[in-house]
C-alpha cells in the first residue's frame, strides 16, 4: 500500500488488496460461483476472490457502522427505527464494465446477513425516451448531461433515502435502444440500493443547461469509479458492439437489427465512429472529470483485471 500524504487516497496494488482476502469470513461457495459464472463466463473466478470479495467486506463493515449510526440517532430521537437502504453507486465509461461490477457486488454483498437484499438500478432508465430525445435534437448525445432527466433521478435517490416505500424507476432496453413503455424497477424493502450509470458523480456543475442544487451524491453512501485507458475502453465498446451483431442485433425487434447485416470489417467500423462521435467524447467532457469525487477508483488493465485499488482515506 501506497501513502502519498498530499493525495486524499490510499492507493494499493493487485498483490496487497488481494492479501486483504485473508480477513473475509464468508468464503465463496460452489453456489455463488456457479452464479457468477451464469452472469457472465468471462468473468475471471480469481478475480472476484481477489478483488471483490475483500471489497465486499469492507463494504459490509462500512454498512454495519452506518446502521449502528442510524439506530443511535434514532435512540436519541426517540424516534422508532425505521429502515433506510445503504446507497452505494458505481460510475464509469460506457463499456468500462458498470453493470458488470454492479452484478458482480450484488451477488456478494447479499450473502451478508445484514444486508441480504440488494437491488440493482441502472440510471439508463431516466434518458428521455427516443421521442422526446428527437423532439430536442438529442439523439446523437444519448448519456450526454442534457439526454437525463436528472430532477426525476435526484427525486428518486431522495425517496429511496427518506426511507419510503415502493419506490418506482423507469427501465430502458438496449435492444429497443428505448424506454420500456409501462416497465418499471420498484425498489421495495432494500437493504442495499446499488445505482449504476455513467452521471452518478455529476453535479449541478455539469447540467448548465438545468441547474439544480440536490445531486445523486448527495444520497449515496459509497461511491465507486471504474477506469481504464480509453484505448482499452474502445476494445471493450467494440467487442461487445460485434457480440451484440452476432447476438442481440439479429432479433427483428432490435433497433439495429440492420447492422446485424454488416461484415466484421463494417462492424468495426461502424462501433468505431460511435464510439468516437458519442461515447469517447462524453467520457472526456462529462465522466472523467467527475472521477475524483469517488470514494473508491478500481482502475482495470488487460482483460479487466483491476491492477489498482485507490481508497479515499
Ligand atoms: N470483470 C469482467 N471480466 C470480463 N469481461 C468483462 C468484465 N466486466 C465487463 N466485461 C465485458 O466488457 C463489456 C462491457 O461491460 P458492461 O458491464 O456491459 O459495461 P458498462 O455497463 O460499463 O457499459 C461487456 O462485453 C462485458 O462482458
Ligand atoms: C445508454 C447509454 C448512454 C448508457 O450506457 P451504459 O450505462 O450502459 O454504460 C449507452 O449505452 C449508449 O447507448 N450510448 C449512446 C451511443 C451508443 O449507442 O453506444
Amino acid at each position: 500500500m501506497k501513502t502519498d500524504t498530499h493525495s486524499p487516497y490510499l492507493a494499493f496494488s493487485r498483490q496487497t488488496w488481494s492479501e486483504l482476502r485473508e480477513s473475509v469470513q464468508l468464503p465463496l461457495s460452489e453456489d455463488d460461483l456457479m452464479r457468477l459464472r451464469s452472469m457472465n463466463d468471462r468473468i475471471s473466478l480469481a478475480e472476484v476472490r481477489d478483488i471483490y470479495l475483500p471489497l465486499s467486506r469492507l463494504l459490509n463493515l462500512y454498512i454495519k457502522a452506518k446502521q449502528r449510526r442510524s439506530r443511535v440517532l434514532d435512540q436519541f430521537l426517540g424516534n422508532e427505527h425505521h429502515h433506510v437502504p445503504y446507497v452505494i453507486s458505481v460510475a464509469g465509461s460506457v463499456a468500462v464494465g458498470k453493470s458488470t461490477t454492479a452484478r458482480i457486488l450484488k451477488t456478494l454483498l447479499e450473502r451478508w446477513p445484514q444486508h441480504p437484499r440488494v437491488t440493482l438500478v441502472t440510471t439508463d432508465g431516466f434518458l428521455y425516451p427516443n421521442a422526446e430525445l428527437e423532439r430536442r435534437g438529442l439523439m446523437k448525445k444519448k448519456g450526454f448531461p442534457q439526454s437525463y432527466d436528472m430532477r426525476r433521478l435526484v427525486q428518486f435517490v431522495s425517496d429511496i433515502k427518506s426511507g419510503k416505500p415502493g419506490v418506482k424507476a423507469p427501465v430502458y432496453s438496449h435492444l429497443t435502444y428505448d424506454i420500456v413503455p409501462g416497465q418499471e424497477v420498484v425498489v421495495e424493502q432494500a437493504d442495499i440500493v446499488i445505482i449504476e450509470g455513467l452521471n452518478v458523480l455529476q453535479s449541478g456543475m455539469d447540467y448548465p443547461h438545468d441547474p439544480h442544487r440536490v445531486f445523486v451524491s448527495d444520497f449515496v453512501d459509497f461511491s465507486i469509479y471504474v477506469d481504464a485507458d480509453e484505448r482499452l475502453l474502445k476494445t471493450w465498446y467494440v467487442e461487445r458492439f460485434l457480440k451484440l451483431r452476432s447476438g442481440a442485433f439479429a432479433d427483428p425487434e432490435s433497433y439495429f437489427h440492420h447492422y446485424a447485416r454488416l461484415s466484421e470489417e463494417e462492424a468495426v467500423a461502424t462501433a468505431s465512429r460511435i464510439w468516437q462521435e458519442i461515447n469517447y467524447k462524453n467520457l472526456k467532457q462529462n465522466i472523467l472529470p467527475t472521477r475524483d469525487r469517488a470514494e473508491l477508483i478500481l482502475t482495470k488493465g488487460q482483460d479487466h483485471q483491476i491492477e489498482q485499488i485507490w481508497l479515499k482515506k
